[in-house]
């Protein structure tokens, strides 16, 4: 588990991580959102013990992860500038990182390449950015660590390599039980990956929820009523996050499970009900409208 506790770190006058605490369980996948320059990758850096917090502190697994390297080495950490040594190949960096990482799988490690096409004896100072993150990525699933830091690692990636990257993070989750956590300024590239989302705004968190949960408790139906009274009275019972009219139309976002939504549409005799997926998007900003901030201003 990684527990941030009231972490704060600033560069000159730029608060750059205002009094963060956070936990992250094993197994899940954590994404951390935020504009650019709110704070994500100077939060990762001191969750892998590169940065000192200026208060605070960050615990991997119950130990404090600076200057620590027996936490440090339970965390791999992909950062958005990638470093590789100049002139290196991917071999080269194969054999650094296990000289590192006691656990670093090199057969897995020649397997990856192969699947994702890249030639492992190639300088990696040749290859494009997204070639480039993805050995990074495969640098960080063959270090068997027990979690992976990745820093906008998703954001341009081509679709058939993101959804073969999310599959083999799926079975890593499954079978030994990782933790990755996805750094992100779009709310979209973190969708389909996450099931916990933080939003960093300013250096502080304003939301951290379970997707579940928060898809739990909140949905989208279409129905046609056709009977103005009737739409009065489901405004009345619903706890209405969005409503919107057209013709005889009416979309609904409410608060409340599935059921209770559907029943309360029911009791009205509708001439038609439909449930509509919601996107995280969606969610988001009915989410972020609750505790008074316009999300659209803040990511996207
Ligand atoms: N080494 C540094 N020296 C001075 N200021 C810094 C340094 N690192 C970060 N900052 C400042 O701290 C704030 C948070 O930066 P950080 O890189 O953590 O944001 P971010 O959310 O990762 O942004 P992005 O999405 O653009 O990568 C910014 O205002 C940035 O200018």
């Amino acid at each position: 588990m990684i527990e941030a506790v009231n972490v704060s770190k600033s560069f000159h006058d730029i608060k750059a991580v205002d009094s963060i605490s956070a936990t992250i369980k094993e197994g899940t996948v954590f994404g951390l959102i935020g504009t650019n320059g709110a704070g994500k990758s100077t939060f990762l850096r001191m969750a892998c013990g590169v940065l000192k917090p200026d208060q605070g502190e960050i615990l991997i697994d119950g130990l404090s992860v600076y200057e620590n390297e027996e936490a440090k080495s339970r965390i791999f950490y992909i950062s958005d500038d990638q470093h590789f040594f100049s002139n290196a190949t991917c071999n080269d960096m194969k054999l650094y990182y296990k000289s590192f990482y006691k656990n670093f799988d090199i057969n897995r490690f020649d397997e990856l390449m192969l699947k994702f096409d890249l030639d492992a004896k190639r300088k990696i100072n040749t290859f494009s950015k997204g070639m480039k993150k993805q050995v990074s990525i495969i640098c960080g699933i063959c270090a068997n660590t027990e979690y992976l830091f990745c820093d906008e690692t998703f954001d341009g990636l081509d679709p058939v390599v993101r959804q073969a990257v999310k599959s083999i993070f799926a079975n890593e989750i499954e079978e030994r039980n990782l933790t990755p956590v996805v750094a992100s300024h779009n709310l979209r590239e973190l969708e389909d990956i996450c099931d916990h989302v933080g939003l960093l705004h300013r250096g502080g968190i304003l939301l951290s929820k379970d997707l579940e949960e928060m898809k739990f408790n909140i949905h989208k139906i279409q129905c046609v009523l056709n009977d103005e009274k009737k739409e009065e009275v489901l405004y009345g019972k619903l706890e209405i996050i969005k409503k919107e009219k057209r013709g005889s139309l009416l979309t609904v976002t409410a608060r409340g499970t599935q059921i209770e939504i559907v029943d309360t549409i029911k009791e009205l005799n509708p001439l038609f009900y439909e449930v509509l997926p919601l996107s995280l998007e969606e969610i988001f900003i009915s989410e972020t409208e609750v505790v008074g901030y316009d999300i659209k201003k803040l990511i996207f």
